[in-house]
């Protein structure tokens, strides 16, 4: 009755709008060699959302990424950046992470110094992020040791915290765990889970179902270089509406609607 009231004496008040999209694309296809890689995908990264990428090997999920991330250009569709178009600005307020970390023949310090320089951080704000990145990683000890010694781990997590380093608004991950063990596992999902607290969002590709449940909020299935189905990671992952998850679920190969209905045609006559 009160809230009655209160709404006549100030009048209609709206509705909370909804959140604009960070990211946003429309209708993206690729192609490659004569094939049609992706297809209409249009989709929406919310600001400071966790968004995992799955599906089966070859499905288009790292293709998916570099053209969100601009590097590789759509043959249709647009992307969109706080609702205007991705440009070589924008992209600076992204980061990526790939499946093997891509490091500087240096030292660990020289390459979180050359990201940070790049950037545009000199002197003591460097020295001082430098630091923070190295501790935050584990790797302080490891400073001076040249990168490309570093185990996997070490070398993802250096991957992980330099991308980090640069205070991106959006972090992409490519399957950043797929060589790694359950320690440096944890290791990189906590990085990226700190991060996400402090606003960053995170868009990242992984086959593992449990990492999924444990990083992810938003999922986006992809089969055959089309969204198959998308949702709440943990109900599309338990409730799965579509066949080419629920195959991808039960570790089956899902062999597609036409083939599908070939087969059991064929069953019926024999
Ligand atoms: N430059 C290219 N030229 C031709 N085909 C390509 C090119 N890049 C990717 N492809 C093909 O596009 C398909 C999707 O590749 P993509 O790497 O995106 O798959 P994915 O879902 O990330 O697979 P995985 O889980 O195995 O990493 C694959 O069949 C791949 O061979």
């Amino acid at each position: 009755m009160r809230d009655l009231e209160f709404h006549s004496a100030v009048g209609s008040i709206a509705p909370p709008r909804p959140q604009e999209p960070l990211l946003e694309t429309k209708g993206l296809s690729f192609s490659a060699g004569g094939d049609r890689l992706l297809r209409d995908i249009s989709l929406e990264i919310r600001p400071g959302s966790r968004t995992l990428i799955m599906g089966p090997n070859g499905a288009g999920k790292s293709l998916l990424l570099r053209l969100m991330h601009g590097l590789l250009r759509p043959e249709t569709g647009n992307i969109l950046w706080n609702g205007a178009k991705l440009t070589a600005e924008a992209r600076r307020s992204q980061a990526m992470v790939f499946q093997r970390p891509v490091l500087l023949r240096r030292s660990v310090f020289a390459n979180l110094k050359f990201a940070l320089s790049v950037r545009g951080l000199n002197g003591r704000i460097r020295s001082e992020k430098i630091e923070q990145a190295l501790a935050i990683a584990g790797l302080s000890h490891l400073a001076k040791r040249p990168a490309r010694v570093l185990s996997g781990g070490e070398q993802q997590r250096l991957a992980v915290v330099r991308a980090l380093a640069c205070e991106p608004d959006l972090l992409f991950l490519d399957e950043p765990t797929a060589n790694l063990d359950p320690a440096s596992t944890a290791a990189i999902e906590q990085l990226v889970l700190e991060a996400n607290t402090r606003g960053v969002t995170i868009v990242m590709v992984t086959h593992d179902a449990g990492q999924a449940k444990r990083v992810g909020e938003d999922l986006i299935f992809l089969q055959d270089g089309k969204i198959a189905e998308t949702g709440d990671v943990q109900q599309v992952l338990s409730a799965p509406k579509s066949e080419p998850v629920r195959a991808w679920r039960d570790g089956r190969i899902y062999l597609g609607a036409n083939i599908e209905t070939m087969s059991e045609k064929s069953g019926r006559k024999a």
